[in-house]
């Protein structure tokens, strides 16, 4: 089946994580290490592709980095001293062997292995102009048509075939392919997704995060810059900015939820904004209560700064089983709920008799919300108020998180009020678009936002060649094909 389209189905996931060395001895081994610390981006699936001078090796697995990548015979497998990998959360094409990365082909003038996160605006018009020249894909992942378009480039060498290919993509890419040429790392202009670079002795590191450049021991050097195309070969490291200036627009959600608190994003620590989101929280949303109740994990730092600037307590008023994965991943709604229940218990002893505020860092589609809200009640709780560290989320993604389609986003069909009966809260606030701003250190631009914040905003930062802002895929016919 043909799945272009990213509201296939109503899951809400995270990202992709990408990962690439060049130069080191064993580079798949330092990939596989790199991408489980990346993990938390993509849970579905993950591969590496390496090269050793002569020959590309390849391995591709559904499920995560541990049970795959930590076997030797697979690692042993994938030689060479470059190598790139990718875990995966699919953004369009369905969780399949097939769409999983790196994708990797045999052109005209040699291998091409591409491993990317972010996702298409454009890839259903390019794919369909493509079949029409004869294109025959292998996958149903966007990410595909990049490699058509580098096969099809009446460019020569590599590298300009890739920077014709991507000067035709929309949205959101940071990238990293193995071409004749050396391993590449590139980022959209308007660096929608992160991509980091650093050193371990003599070899260069791309990461998504730097936590994965922590857990190889290997230091941060700097950002891929939006733009930038960055080639490393035995000649060195070369950087390009191929495409025409544009004014970046990195992800806001990314702070908010994506990264790992231990990341550096956009130059600043993720866990330090998180707490600062907090604060601004508590000074735009404050309301008197006995305890400040983090719902874990990703509600904690969040938490942390709403109590530090209220002078109220903070508490572990829920307890988060490490033995169940993120609620998104649950296949229908019946099981999400069941999964919900598994993942957080109440600290009954605690709770019982208090008035709690609830701090977590979204509201999606408010399954969380009901059933922590009930959980406290359940444990005896007086007043439960629930404060969130971002502003309504009421658009969806098309640049590489799998939002559900924007009718199932809860504050796209109720407003502050009824969404706070529906979680049966006492009290619900969520920060300001300028609050969340602020807590980043910069004052809202409401003509030229700094960021992309489309999900709170509507504002895309590209236009959406594929569909309407319903996800609705739009008649051929309007679109605009080269
Ligand atoms: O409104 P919903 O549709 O329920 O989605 C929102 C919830 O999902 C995320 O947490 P999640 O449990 O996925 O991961 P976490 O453990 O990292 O917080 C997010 O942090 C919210 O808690
Ligand atoms: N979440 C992502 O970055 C996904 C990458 C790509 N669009 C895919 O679906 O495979
Ligand atoms: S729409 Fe939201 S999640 Fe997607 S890139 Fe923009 S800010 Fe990030
Ligand atoms: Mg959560």
């Amino acid at each position: 089946m043909l799945t272009t389209n990213p509201f296939d189905d109503d899951k809400l996931r995270e990202e992709c994580g990408i990962f690439g060395i060049w130069g080191a001895e064993n580079a798949s081994s330092f990939v596989a290490l790199g991408l489980h610390a990346l993990q938390h981006r993509g849970q579905e699936a993950a591969g590496i592709v390496s090269h050793d001078g002569l020959n590309y090796h390849a391995h591709r697995a559904m499920g995560h980095v541990a049970g795959n990548f930590d076997r030797d015979d697979i690692i042993r497998k994938l030689s060479g001293k470059v190598a790139i990998g990718h875990v995966r959360y699919s953004t369009t094409g369905e969780t399949a062997l097939r769409n999983v990365q790196p994708l990797f082909a045999e052109l005209a003038e040699g291998g091409f292995a591409v491993a990317h996160n972010g996702n298409l605006s454009n890839a259903m018009t390019l794919r369909g102009a493509l079949n029409r020249r004869g294109s025959i894909f292998q996958s149903t992942s966007d990410t595909e048509v990049i490699i058509h378009l580098v096969a099809t480039s009446s460019y020569s060498s590599p590298l300009d075939r890739l920077t014709d290919a991507l000067g035709q993509v929309e949205g959101a890419y940071s990238l990293l392919c193995l071409t004749p040429e050396g391993l590449v790392a590139c980022r959209d202009p308007l660096g929608i997704r992160p991509l980091v670079m650093g050193k371990l002795g003599e070899a260069t590191i791309f990461a998504s995060e730097t936590v994965a450049l922590d857990v190889i021991g290997a230091s941060y050097l700097r950002d891929v810059e939006p733009g930038e195309l960055v080639i490393v070969n035995e000649g060195g490291i070369r950087s390009f900015r191929p495409f025409a200036k544009a004014t970046p627009r990195p992800c806001i959600f990314e702070h908010v939820y994506f990264a790992r608190p231990d990341s550096i994003v956009d130059g600043t620590s993720v866990y330090e904004v998180r707490k600062k989101i907090g604060a601004e929280l508590a000074r735009e949303a404050l309301v008197e209560a006995d305890l400040v109740v983090p719902v874990p994990d990703s509600g904690v730092p969040a938490a942390l700064g709403y109590s530090q600037a209220s002078g109220m307590p903070f508490e572990l008023g829920i307890i988060r089983s490490h033995y169940v994965g993120r609620t998104f991943i649950q296949p229908s709604q019946d099981v999400r709920h069941l999964g919900v229940k598994l993942k957080h218990n109440a600290n009954a002893a605690l709770i019982q008799g208090k008035r709690v505020v609830l701090v977590d860092d979204s509201i999606v589609r408010g399954t969380t919300s009901v059933k922590i809200v009930q959980m406290m009640r359940d444990a005896g709780a007086r007043e439960v108020h629930m404060r969130i560290a971002s502003p309504p989320t009421k658009f969806s993604c098309f640049y590489g998180v799998d939002t559900p389609e924007r009718s199932k986003l809860i504050a796209s069909q109720m407003n502050v009020e009824k969404i706070a009966r529906y979680i049966n809260a006492d009290s619900l606030a969520f920060i300001s678009i300028d609050g969340l701003y602020r807590a980043l250190g910069d004052q809202r631009n409401a003509t030229a936002p700094q960021r992309c914040d489309a999900c709170f905003t509507g504002e895309y930062p590209t236009t959406l060649t594929d569909c309407d802002v319903d996800g609705k895929p739009k008649p051929l016919s309007l679109v605009a094909t080269r």
